[in-house]
């Protein structure tokens, strides 16, 4: 998928430990993100929007988590119209108010009342979001959206260091219904080789602006 070249860990990162070397890995990453203009955003969530409405999993989803974005994140969110017109159903993370670093799942609409979280990040008012049935566990979703900070062409990734989709998915491994994982991110975020970690749940597949990865 590369259309602009993979980040490479440097070799002087070698010697520091993994978590050290995870941390400045996002750190540059980020940065990377962040530093892209309005033009290229614009275009990229275009071409990133262009590919996801051509996929079969999102096609058949009818119940569907996507994230608003932050800090330089690709922008999935000109679906969420296209999704609304085909009869499905979106919903946004929010942070679990007294589970340690877990997402809840909360219906988004018009009339969703929305606060900023302690990261910053717009997500529905926990109080809205308490109620049961405005919420999906998450088995019964058909389709995640995970923003990625890195991945690479193996389908390995890196996230904001929270292990909130983590956490929130590692019943993924397990039998059971489960959605489909869809990774996102700019092709800017790609890394030549990513460190894996025993809890990083599996994808499905990596959509960025320029390409499609099925690990
Ligand atoms: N748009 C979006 N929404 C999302 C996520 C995401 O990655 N992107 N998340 C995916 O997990 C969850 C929030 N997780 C996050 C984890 C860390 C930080 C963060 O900025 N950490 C700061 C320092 C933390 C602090 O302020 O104490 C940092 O690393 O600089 C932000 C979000 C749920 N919602
Ligand atoms: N299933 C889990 N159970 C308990 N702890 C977990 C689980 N998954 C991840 N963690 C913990 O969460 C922390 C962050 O994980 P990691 O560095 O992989 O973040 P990440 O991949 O960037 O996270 P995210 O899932 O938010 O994108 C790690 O310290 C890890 O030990």
């Amino acid at each position: 998928m590369p259309d602009s070249i993979p980040f490479d860990i440097p070799a002087e990162w070698a010697d520091m430990p993994e978590a050290a070397q995870r941390r400045a890995l996002r750190r540059a990453l980020r940065q990377r993100r962040r530093q892209l203009g309005p033009t290229h955003q614009r275009q990229a969530s275009h071409r990133l929007c262009r590919r996801l409405r051509q996929l079969p999993d999102v096609r058949r989803a009818s119940r569907i988590a996507l994230y608003l974005p932050n800090d330089g994140e690709i922008d999935a969110t000109p679906l969420i119209a296209w999704l609304r017109q085909r009869g499905a159903k979106v919903y946004l993370p929010v942070l679990q108010p007294l589970t340690h670093n877990r997402l809840w799942f909360v219906r988004y609409q018009a009339s969703t009342p929305m606060v900023r979280n302690r990261f910053g990040i717009s997500e529905p008012d926990t109080r809205h979001a308490a109620h049961r049935a405005r919420r999906l566990p998450a088995w019964a979703l058909d389709l995640v959206l995970l923003p990625l900070v890195g991945f690479d062409d193996q389908g390995r990734r890196i996230g904001m260091g929270g292990g909130f989709y983590d956490r929130s998915f590692a019943f993924t491994r397990r039998p059971g219904p489960r959605p489909r994982l869809i990774g996102v991110a700019h092709a800017v975020q790609q890394v030549r080789e990513l460190p894996t970690a025993s809890w990083d749940v599996p994808l499905d597949a990596i959509v960025s602006d320029v390409g499609v990865i099925r690990p």
